[in-house]
């Protein structure tokens, strides 16, 4: 290479360079952002020499800032919202959230699926750094902070985290937009699971979040179904209608019924259909008292519905069925007239198996506004689950087994489990017909509720 040669190459690098650099600048917020910041930074080293009180003051009246520590549930909106814009892209430095929490719904990495087929996901959350980035047509920095907790002897007690935007004090208005945005990214974004929760002391504790159970798997009596789904439809509709006659936005159901013929399931499979989760309370639960459910009933997540199961379990009319019941039969009337009905209205269910043994001052309508009871299977409800396991069947050769059946004799679970059992060989649920169809078996045992709640 001659000595011209060499010159042209060291022009063309530089030309290049200098391209770059401009580009970068010009294109890049990132860029663009740690330019600004490195001009503050300068402005601030040579305000040092200004009062203090003055730059604060200054400080004071043209910026404004928002705070958001890491226990706060805006939190991890706001984070995974910053980590997925552009100029957020580029923080380097990322944590890794996996565990769900009611406050982070969606994820932004998917790792693959679990062996029940659940999708494993993760969310990307910005530790640390500093970004610039243009909201609305505003500017704002962004700062996420990481700082070690100590505690005594200098034990590390782990990190605490912090977001904070600074933007000048024009752009105020738009925080609220800014939360909207991170809320509606995150939490607000509903992908067709329901989440269950259940108490943990005086909190909701997230336990599962499963797939929502299709309406159309569950068979009940003709028209019931539907008829929930509209009532519960035009609840929701009606939240103008409930604020102008000042009626607290909630509404109440009673499912009462033996047990095993899709209670719990129609509750979790309606919260699926109307993009809500579930927090599932057991009266008998240990040392429920007065306090303790009045603070989980006030205190429920965004969007769940609350189920109470077996409302017979703990009192038969007003009377504790067991010694040492923590819970008096007023304080559990209390908190439920003390249901937060926030703005997207409260829905209560609960579920017994003995009618009869409730007072009547607990579900009277305003606690439980309709009663509807889910018996035993019906001939068109047995029918309606053989053609399910074998949809090639024939209407009328499920309807000849399922006139066999006494009509509202058998459990809806007793027969899903002796399908099951047989689900290989139609052939021989036909020749076996008589062994169930013979046999009154209303009642099957259900272990663990939960697991049949989400099944
Ligand atoms: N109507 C139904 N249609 C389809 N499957 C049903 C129906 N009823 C019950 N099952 C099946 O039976 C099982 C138990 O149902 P579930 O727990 O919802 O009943 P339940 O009435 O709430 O019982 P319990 O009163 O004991 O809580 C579930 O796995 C569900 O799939």
């Amino acid at each position: 290479m001659n000595i011209t040669d060499l010159s042209n190459l060291l022009h063309t690098v530089w030309t290049e360079l200098i391209e770059t650099v401009r580009h970068t600048l010009a294109t890049n917020e990132l860029a663009q952002g740690g330019l600004l910041i490195g001009l503050l930074s300068a402005a601030a080293m040579s305000a040092r020499a200004l009062p203090g009180q003055l730059l604060s003051r200054l400080d004071r009246r043209f910026t404004v800032t928002l705070d958001i520590q890491g226990d706060d549930p805006a939190f991890p909106w706001l984070a995974a919202w910053l980590a997925a814009q552009p100029v957020g892209r580029h923080l380097r430095h990322l944590g890794v959230v996996t565990r769900f929490n009611e406050h982070m719904g969606g994820h932004n990495v998917a790792i693959g699926t679990d062996r029940d087929g659940d999708e494993i996901t993760a969310r990307l959350v910005p530790l640390s750094g500093a970004a610039l980035l243009r909201f609305r047509g505003h500017w704002m920095l962004a700062y996420p902070q990481r700082t070690e907790r100590q505690g005594v002897n200098h034990k590390a007690l782990g990190f605490t985290h912090s977001l904070t935007f600074r933007m000048l004090a024009g752009a105020r208005p738009i925080i609220a937009e800014l939360l909207r945005e991170a809320y509606d990214f995150t939490a607000g974004r509903s992908d067709g699971r329901v989440e269950i929760y259940v108490p943990e002391y005086q909190n909701w504790k997230l336990v599962e979040r499963r797939a929502a159970r299709p309406l159309d798997s569950l068979i009940y009596a003709d028209g019931l179904l539907d008829n929930l789904h509209t009532d519960l439809d035009s609840f929701f509709g009606d939240r103008e209608w409930y604020a102008q006659m000042g009626i607290p936005y909630r509404r109440g159901y009673l499912l009462h019924g033996p047990p095993g013929n899709g209670k719990s399931s129609l509750v979790s499979a309606l919260a699926g259909a109307f993009g809500l989760n579930v927090c599932v309370l057991n009266l008998a639960t240990p040392d429920l008292s007065d306090d303790r459910l009045t603070a989980l009933l006030s205190e429920l997540p965004r969007r769940a519905l609350l189920l109470l199961e077996d409302i017979d379990a703990v009192f038969l009319g007003r009377e504790p069925r067991t010694p040492g019941v923590k819970l008096s039969f007023n304080g559990l009337l209390n908190a439920l007239d003390g249901v937060a009905a926030g703005e997207g209205g409260r829905v209560t269910f609960m579920t017994t198996n003995d009618l009869a043994g409730l007072d009547s001052a607990l579900i009277r309508p305003g606690r439980a506004d309709r009663h509807v009871l889910i018996g035993n299977g019906t001939q068109g409800q047995v029918a309606g689950m053989l053609r399910r396991f074998w949809p090639d069947w024939t209407k009328a050769e499920a309807g000849e087994l399922a006139a066999r059946v006494p009509e509202g004799t058998l459990s809806m679970a007793r027969l899903q489990e002796y399908l099951l059992e047989r689900r290989a060989d139609g052939a021989r649920v036909r020749r076996d017909w008589g062994e169930l169809a013979g046999v009154t078996l209303a009642t099957v045992p259900c272990p663990t509720r939960l697991r049949l709640l989400i099944g």
